[in-house]
């Protein structure tokens, strides 16, 4: 049975030749405003769902490590929202119903929303000050590479089709992989270092 499955090594390094393909179509002036937004903040407000919603707590985080002020929507202690915050949502599609209320309910108090996605052209990325594009979602599905050719470690050529990165996972990865980037980028402009981050690790958890 095991034979039938490509390593697991295989599979990674097909992971990351498509985030590398990914990387490359970001643009860097998206990235930019998406940094200023996030320097220029009051506060950072992180909202997302499902494993979107894992990759906006992950990033919170490190801005807490950082020394951002961030929260993340919907959590017991996240304080009100205010017209000099920064929304920042994760999302693959654009539509997810909490996270288009929570983008609505900023607009409304009149703070800034910035949005990762690979949907531009939604409900969320019409709302958005700021948008960065990861992958794209508007190719029809039909032009959606499915069938993945990968060399091996052993050298010999297999194919992998729909089994690989189902769902919004290359978006969610790639996502994971574009905040810790914006992390580095915002460490060399602060002059911040890595025993400052680890200053404000958490000591009980
Ligand atoms: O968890 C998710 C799902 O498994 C897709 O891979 C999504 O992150 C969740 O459904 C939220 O969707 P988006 O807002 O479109 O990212």
């Amino acid at each position: 049975m095991q034979q039938e499955c490509p390593s697991i090594a295989d599979l990674m390094l097909l992971m990351t030749s498509r985030l590398e393909e990914t990387a490359r179509t970001i643009e860097q002036e998206n990235a930019g405003r998406f940094l200023e937004e996030i320097l220029n903040a009051k506060r950072i407000y992180l909202a997302g769902a499902g494993r979107s919603g894992l990759v906006a707590r992950a990033f919170a985080q490190r801005l807490m490590h950082l020394g951002f002020e961030s929260y993340v929507i919907g959590e017991t202690i996240t304080p009100a929202f205010g017209p000099e915050d920064v929304l920042v949502a994760f999302s693959g599609s654009g539509e997810t119903r909490s996270v288009v209320d929570a983008c609505e309910t900023a607009r409304e108090i009149g703070g800034t929303i910035c949005l990762v996605t690979s949907t531009p052209e939604s409900h969320i990325g019409r709302m958005a000050d700021c948008i960065v594009e990861i992958g794209n979602n508007r190719l029809k599905d039909a032009d959606i590479p499915r069938d993945f050719e990968i060399r091996q470690l052993t050298g010999q050529y297999r194919s992998v089709s729909g089994s690989f990165a189902p769902l919004g996972t290359l978006f969610e990865t790639a996502a994971l992989v574009f905040s810790d980037a914006i992390v580095s980028a915002l460490m060399e402009v602060r002059h911040c270092t890595a025993e400052e981050l680890k200053s404000r690790l958490a000591n009980v958890q």
